[in-house]
């Protein structure tokens, strides 16, 4: 009953505004936070190739947990995929509720952005259209990682970067990602106050700056990362399925 008088009213039988707006914006930050730090190690991790096959290999076998089981087992991958998955999921359930959702709702947001020329209202305009976007491209990556957590490699990944023009892909999920990302980091500490500190004006542009530095060095490094999978990929004439054998000697250093 309490819910059908909230329906039609707005507010509740008391009288009051629902709590639950505010606490799915926590949730909004909370998911987009996590999301951010994990693209962070993501990045690091997958541009591991710039330091040779070898070391990108060795970082593929840890998270396979070879230390532990021989050989390792690439299923781990998917269990840690579908952790992310979930998350990703909520955060752009989340996130559609700010999509402006009628053609009118789109082109008042869109005049407002332009007569304001206010940084962070268009850099929100980005942030609403590179979210949809990673709703459909982000997933399809996804689904691919969770399916075939054994085709990761310095092979496996070239092969699906250039034989199967997930480069394409790729390109769309970085620009979109690495901009996302940083500005969704700066909109939360805005929109939280996280390091107001005595002078915010002076904050904001320290935090501005921070953004910048972020989405120029990530950037910089998916754009080299990605070249460097596709040099590989043109470069040894890779067959389907087939998998990069390590340098044993190598692999004994990097191990040390
Ligand atoms: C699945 C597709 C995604 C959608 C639909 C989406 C949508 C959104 C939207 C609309 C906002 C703005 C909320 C606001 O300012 O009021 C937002 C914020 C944010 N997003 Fe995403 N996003 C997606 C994926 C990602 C990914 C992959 C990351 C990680 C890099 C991320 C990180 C963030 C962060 C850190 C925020 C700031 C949270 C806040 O403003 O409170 N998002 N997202
Ligand atoms: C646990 C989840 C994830 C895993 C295990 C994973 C794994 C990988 C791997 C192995 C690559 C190398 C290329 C390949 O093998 O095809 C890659 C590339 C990439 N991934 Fe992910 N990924 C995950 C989640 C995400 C998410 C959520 C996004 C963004 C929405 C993303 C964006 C990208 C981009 C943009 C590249 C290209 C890298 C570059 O250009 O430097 N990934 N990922």
């Amino acid at each position: 009953m309490e819910n059908v008088i909230e329906a039609f009213t707005g507010v509740t039988p008391q009288g009051k505004k629902s709590r639950t707006p505010a606490k799915l914006d926590v949730m909004l930050t909370a998911s987009g936070v996590i999301l951010a730090l994990f693209m962070i190690g993501h990045m690091l991790f997958v541009s591991t190739i710039l330091l040779g096959k070898d070391v990108m290999y060795t970082v593929t076998k840890m998270f396979e947990l070879e230390f532990l089981f021989e050989g390792g087992i690439p299923a781990v991958v998917s269990v840690i995929v579908f952790a992310i998955t979930v998350i990703f999921i909520v955060h752009a359930i989340l996130g559609a509720r700010k999509f402006p959702t009628s053609y009118r709702a789109y082109i008042r947001i869109r005049e407002h952005s332009k007569m304001m020329h206010h940084k962070d209202t268009s850099m929100w305009m980005f942030q609403w259209i590179s979210g949809l976007i990673m709703m459909f491209a982000g997933l399809v990556h996804l689904f691919i990682m969770f399916t075939q957590p054994q085709n990761i490699g310095p092979f496996a990944s070239a092969y699906r970067v250039v034989e199967n023009h997930m480069w394409l892909l790729y390109v769309v999920l970085l620009i979109c990602v690495e901009i996302h990302g940083s500005v969704g980091l700066y909109r939360a500490a805005m929109k939280w106050g996280w390091f107001d500190g005595e002078n915010p004006k002076q904050t904001r542009a320290n935090l501005m700056k921070m953004k910048k530095i972020l989405s120029y060095v990530f950037m910089t490094l998916g754009v080299v990362t990605l070249a460097a999978y596709i040099k590989i990929g043109l470069d040894h004439n890779i067959a389907p399925g087939e998998k990069y054998q390590p340098n044993t000697n190598t692999i004994e250093i990097l191990k040390d």
